[in-house]
């Protein structure tokens, strides 16, 4: 590995820290985790109770300035980062060659396969899980395009039932992206306008599950969402109806007083099967799945979304699981021969 004067600087200093930090100099060594997040995202991650624990177990969390080459920064362990464009991507690819040691979370392709509700479900949809705790799968859903001449003819040949989730199919990083339509009639969905993803709405009894990954580890919490919608209210409504984000964290059902057949958490073997393959299939490990549970049924559940580093501030626990999670990274730095324990 490469170090600048500028590293080679920061390296002593922060182990100097560390040693100051926890008394016993050389005991453990220091993990220094680089972050290039959005201001809002470092409001909601960067915790104080997140920085206090992470500097008791020798984790130093250092701001990533994208206005300084990477390799002058640091030298960092690894790298967190939720930015987008091309600057940075190359930035962190330039980096990424120069130190193949550091541990990049996550590669900036993996990501961009997120922002696409398309491409964003194939996976769970290509995975068909299912085992004796449940079954996994994806609404069906199509992509309508401006090239598209009659959305309701797409509909009609594709067969899907009303009514329709429609969601804008790209993220440009505007809240546009989770501005989110119910349609209950064919006729209406010309005002809409694309590229969208036309999803079929399940129903789910109002509760959705927010599953939340960080690398092995993972947590589940409930949260309120789109009530059911019954064949009767289909047959009386027709329209478009823009809805708010229902899911939100101010959403949390937690402790609420709710119908145990909607409550009961999915499997946890289930998640975890599912987790483990998304990990390895999309190549992430800090993402959250938004999953609903088929209304009347115990085991069919859907996964209607993937989000890359969300908000994991609102995770319970998220300042053990994280330095945990980021602590893996220094065993696997220094365990160099794992299997030799004599
Ligand atoms: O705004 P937050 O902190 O609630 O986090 C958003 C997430 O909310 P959640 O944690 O599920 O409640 C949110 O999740 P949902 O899409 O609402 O399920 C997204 O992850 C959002 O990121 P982006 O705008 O899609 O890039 C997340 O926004 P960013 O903070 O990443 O901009
Ligand atoms: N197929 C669906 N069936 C039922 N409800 C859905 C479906 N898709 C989305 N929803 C509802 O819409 C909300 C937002 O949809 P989601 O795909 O998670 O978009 P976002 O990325 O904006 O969070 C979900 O939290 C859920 O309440
Ligand atoms: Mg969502
Ligand atoms: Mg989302």
């Amino acid at each position: 590995m490469k170090l600048t004067d500028e590293a080679m600087r920061n390296k002593d200093s922060i182990g100097d820290q560390h040693e100051a930090d926890c008394g016993e100099a050389g005991a453990t060594p220091p993990i220094v985790v680089g972050y290039a997040l959005t201001p809002k995202k470092i409001t909601s991650f960067m915790q104080p109770k997140l920085e206090n624990l992470a500097r008791s177990k020798g984790i130093t969390f250092v701001a990533i300035d994208q206005n300084r080459p990477l390799s002058d920064q640091g030298p960092f362990d690894v790298v967190m980062h939720k930015l987008r464009g091309t600057e940075w991507y190359q930035a962190l690819e330039d980096f990424r060659q120069d130190h193949p040691e550091v541990t990049i979370l996550d590669p900036p392709e993996s990501i961009e396969h997120l922002r696409n509700r398309e491409s964003m479900l194939q996976d769970v949809d290509d995975m068909k899980l299912s085992d004796s705790c449940g079954v996994v799968g994806v609404p069906r859903q199509l992509v309508v395009t401006a090239d598209d001449s009659s959305v309701f003819d797409v509909v009609t040949k594709a067969g899907l039932n009303l009514p329709l989730v429609a969601k804008p199919l790209v993220a440009d990083g505007s809240q546009k992206f989770h501005e989110l339509s119910l349609a209950y009639d064919q006729n209406s969905l010309c005002e809409l306008e694309p590229p969208l993803v036309l999803q079929e709405f399940v129903n789910h009894g109002g509760i959705l599950f927010k599953v939340y990954v960080v690398g092995e580890a993972i947590k589940v919490v409930r949260r309120y969402s789109l009530p059911n919608v019954t064949k009767s209210e289909l047959s009386k409504i027709s329209g478009v109806f823009r809805f708010p984000r229902v899911s939100c964290a101010a959403a949390s059902a937690e402790d609420a007083d709710l119908d145990p057949e909607v409550a009961e958490l999915p499997p946890q073997p289930l998640l975890e099967r599912l987790a483990k393959e998304l990990r390895r299939r999309l190549g992430l490990q800090l993402f959250n799945l938004d999953i609903i549970r088929e209304y009347g049924t115990r085991d069919r559940f859907y996964v209607i979304d993937i989000n890359y580093f969300p908000g994991y501030g609102k995770m319970p626990d998220y300042e053990l699981i994280f330095t945990d999670f980021l602590l893996s990274f220094r065993r696997i730095k220094h365990n160099k021969f794992p299997h030799n324990i004599n």
